[in-house]
């Protein structure tokens, strides 16, 4: 089994340079992206000694999905720019690995054949859906109801992107479109035309009670950073937070997920979970931020570098390197599940 670092070189010598790029990339001078993994790399370990830890279960679960370990997939665009089964692939591994997949919004892939697929791999997979809330109400409620079909069992809202981050990199190689051929198929409309994902900074709390009235699905929000908006989040009557900056591809110079997490965790107080995403590309990553008061964690690239370089395989290669990893380092801390893991244990 390859580390993810390993799997990222594969990738990179595999994918034409502009989409290695767009999955690389991040907003401004990429600094939030460097602050994801540094943030994680500056915290150390302080581990407990002759706990008994010998059985060790990693399972886990988040808004009545079961997770057989700490570890989710959060939502990128475009799979197919990667490998040509695209999400279908992504889809059987999480399935497998009997993980969340939060399939994108802007996924390459309807979300009826993601589906599909998740279920041939696995009996009854958990698919959550990523939504950009669109300005057209009746649109947007058009994909819930879509999705909602399809089986999946949460919303991930992301409220990180009023405006779309500036990634240098794709302004640089002028890549802007999917090439022919590939299309965001959720956001097909009735008449079979193809939607652009629209983002918008006028939407409030207001829309978020709009998606709570809209459907019985468990929502989340992704990419609260301010502990107060964790407060009115949880006011709001949201299952759950990812706490994320979008892997630095919005807002650069934001606060890195782990920097942000203790006072998240703290504004919360156990009143719903907590996913954070950003960085985690090793189990002690993984360990760290559980240890904060993360209930999971969400990798972004690592998957896509799985799937670029080969494929569903590559997927399960990484997720189980993480699984393999994160319980390693749960041995090495005394810690038999995650429960186990508190904030003494980080410095
Ligand atoms: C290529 C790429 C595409 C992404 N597409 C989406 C998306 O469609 N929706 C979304 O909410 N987040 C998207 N993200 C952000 C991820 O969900 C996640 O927050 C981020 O990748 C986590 O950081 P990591 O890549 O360091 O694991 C994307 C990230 C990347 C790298
Ligand atoms: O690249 C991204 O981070 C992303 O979120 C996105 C959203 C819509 C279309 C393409 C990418």
């Amino acid at each position: 089994m390859r580390t993810i670092s390993e799997l990222e070189a594969v990738a990179r010598e595999r994918l034409d340079p502009v989409h290695y790029d767009f999955y690389a990339g991040a907003a401004g001078d990429e600094l939030t992206l460097r602050a994801n993994e540094e943030a994680f790399s500056r915290r150390v370990l302080v581990p407990r000694v002759l706990r008994g830890a010998a059985k060790r279960d990693l399972a886990t679960e988040l808004v009545g999905s079961p997770l057989s370990m700490p570890v989710l997939v959060s939502p990128t665009a475009f799979h197919r720019l990667a490998h040509p089964k695209g999400e279908l692939a992504t889809a059987k591994a999480v399935a497998k690995a009997g993980t969340v997949l939060v399939v994108s919004m802007a996924a390459t892939t309807a979300v009826e054949d993601i589906a599909d697929a998740a279920r041939q791999a696995a009996t009854d997979p958990a698919l959550w859906f990523q939504l950009y809330l669109q300005p057209d109400p009746e649109f947007t409620e058009s994909v819930v109801r879509r999705a909602e079909r399809a089986g999946v069992r949460a919303f991930v809202v992301t409220v990180d992107s009023p405006v779309f981050g500036r990634r240098e990199r794709d302004h640089r190689n002028g890549f802007h479109d999917l090439p022919p051929g590939l299309v965001v198929e959720n956001l097909r409309d009735g008449l079979g035309r193809v939607r652009d994902i629209e983002m918008s900074a006028g939407f409030t709390w207001e829309h978020v009670a709009w998606l709570k009235r809209t459907t019985a699905l468990p929502v989340l929000l992704k990419g609260v950073l301010h502990p107060e908006d964790a407060r009115l989040a949880v006011g709001a009557g949201v299952d759950g937070l990812v706490v994320s900056n979008h892997g630095g591809r919005q807002l650069d110079t934001a606060v890195s997920t782990v920097d942000a997490l203790p006072a998240l965790a703290e504004a919360v107080a156990g009143a719903i979970p907590l996913v954070l995403d950003g960085g985690v590309r090793r189990g002690t990553d993984v360990v760290k931020a559980l240890a904060l008061g993360a209930t999971a964690v969400g990798v972004g690239r690592p998957v896509v570098w799985g799937l670029a370089a080969a494929g569903e395989e590559g997927v399960t290669e990484v997720l189980e390197r993480l699984r393999e990893e994160t319980d390693h380092t749960l041995a090495l801390c005394g810690a038999a599940a995650p429960g186990d893991l508190t904030a003494d244990l980080v410095r």
